[in-house]
């Protein structure tokens, strides 16, 4: 590795897990479908810093960590270490990159082996690995405890002993034993109380400067990513939407799920709290089917309209939930309308109830009244849901709605913050989009 190498490069790292739905797909011999906790993600970490991975749960950053440390087989992709790639590292190789990186994770309860005592927990390491004699391992111990500002006279007690905020900070002791260069830190202040979360982000703070540590510091709060890290990278559904210097994240975010993460944090300021808020609508869908471009886009509140279309954001995303649920076949065709006399479930209304069945599925399926340019397109697809076809309705709503954010799927590009949207591609230039929002 030469000066200004990165210590971590992480490429187009894939990690599915394969699994069959369920006993019958087995007795049918179905194909299983993976599940892309992590699907393609790339991102360098350089000596002495903290990249913070944030995103909400289940978007893949465990098993990005877990993955480039080993503690989980890839899938596809390339992580270098040094310089080195770590997929390919064998024998003495493996077993110092073993040493050199380290993992923290979130639950101090359950990390912690209770058989064990808190002295052979943080030895542990030392044993593995050979390191020093008897007496040079217990010193080294009973300094780390210390370090991490428990007492060395607690080397003989049990983990149930301690609160979780100390459980943690054994944890990290552990983790250190082995004089590491990277650690990444896996949710480590998740579990603890408020009061203890910032006295542990300290000390972390404090023993990267001490050892020269380089950390991955995986969260779903923004406020201890803001705290710790120098840079952040957002990640949704296995995929990083956007990456950047904290300042210029937190301060400037680009990407709509950024600005929704961050605007779903409680503010201290009133007015702040008091003005609107986008917030997170919905889950976050199956990584066994993402959608299809951007993943973000089926709970984006700046989807792109075709550029021909003059329509405000709220009808064109009720009119593409329409389309979706007519592509999914979710919508009950049985018992339509009030008097429940149309039930056009068994192949569609007959030619002289289609207008009626039409109206009865419009004031079912949509919540507001259309400009009269839509409401002749959704009219003349739903008198086709009306008179059961279901291919024909969904393909006029997506010949006149269909999105660039759900054909193609965003680049993350270059430079020091990028991101993964297409308001910030060429599609940028004809929308209201980053320029307006300040
Ligand atoms: N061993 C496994 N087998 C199958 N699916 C898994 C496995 N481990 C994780 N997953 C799935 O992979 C996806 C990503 O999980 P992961 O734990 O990495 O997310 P996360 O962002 O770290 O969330 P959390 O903070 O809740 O742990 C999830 O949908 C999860 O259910």
């Amino acid at each position: 590795m030469s000066a200004g190498d990165p210590l971590v490069r992480v490429d187009d790292l894939r990690k599915y897990f394969w699994e069959h739905d369920s006993l019958l797909d087995r007795l049918f011999g179905d194909e299983p479908v993976p599940v892309r906790a992590v699907d393609g993600v790339s991102f360098e970490i350089h000596e002495g810093e903290t990249l913070g991975l944030v995103g909400e749960s289940g978007c893949g950053k465990s098993t990005a960590g877990e993955t480039m440390v080993r503690l989980q087989e890839p899938t596809d992709g390339r992580v270098e270490f040094d310089g080195e790639p770590v997929f390919a590292l064998e024998g003495d190789a493996l077993d110092a990159f073993r040493r050199a990186v380290q993992i923290v994770f979130q639950d101090p309860f359950s990390s912690l082996d209770p058989r064990m005592t808190v002295g052979d927990i943080v030895r542990e390491p030392l044993d593995v690995h050979g390191v020093g004699t008897e007496e040079e391992r217990r010193d080294r111990v009973r300094g780390l405890l210390e370090r991490v500002g428990l007492s060395a006279d607690q080397f003989d007690r049990y983990p149930h002993e301690f609160s979780g905020g100390q459980r943690q900070r054994i944890g990290i002791a552990r983790a250190l034993a082995v004089e590491p260069e990277f650690v990444v830190l896996d949710e480590p202040t998740s579990a603890l109380d408020v009061s203890v979360q910032a006295q542990v982000l300290n000390l972390l703070d404090d023993l990267q400067d001490e050892f020269d540590l380089t950390y991955l510091l995986i969260s779903h709060d923004l406020s201890v990513i803001r705290h710790v890290c120098d840079r952040v990278a957002v990640m949704y559904l296995g995929e990083i939407v956007e990456i950047g210097p904290v300042d210029e994240l937190f301060g400037a975010p680009k990407h709509p799920y950024t600005r929704a993460l961050l605007e779903s944090v409680p503010r201290a300021s009133t007015d702040e709290r008091e003005r609107d808020r986008e917030t997170l609508a919905g889950d976050v869908p199956s990584p066994r089917d993402p959608p299809s471009g951007c993943r973000f886009r089926t709970r984006c509140p700046m989807v792109i309209p075709p550029e021909t279309l003059d329509i405000e954001q709220e009808t064109y995303r009720e009119l593409m939930t329409l389309r979706e649920r007519i592509e999914r076949r979710d919508v009950s065709l049985e018992a339509v309308g009030t008097d429940e006399r149309l039930d056009i479930a068994g192949g569609g209304a007959s030619d002289e109830d289609v207008p009626a069945a039409t109206e009865a599925l419009k004031n079912r399926l949509l919540e507001t009244e259309l400009p009269p340019r839509h409401e002749a397109v959704v009219d003349e697809a739903l008198a086709e849901l009306a008179a059961g076809d279901w291919a024909a309705a969904a393909d006029r709503l997506r010949a006149e709605y269909e999105s660039v954010c759900e054909r193609e799927a965003p680049d993350l590009g270059d430079g020091s913050h990028p991101v993964a949207c297409h308001l910030h591609g060429a599609a940028a230039e004809r929308t209201d989009g980053p320029s307006s929002w300040t």
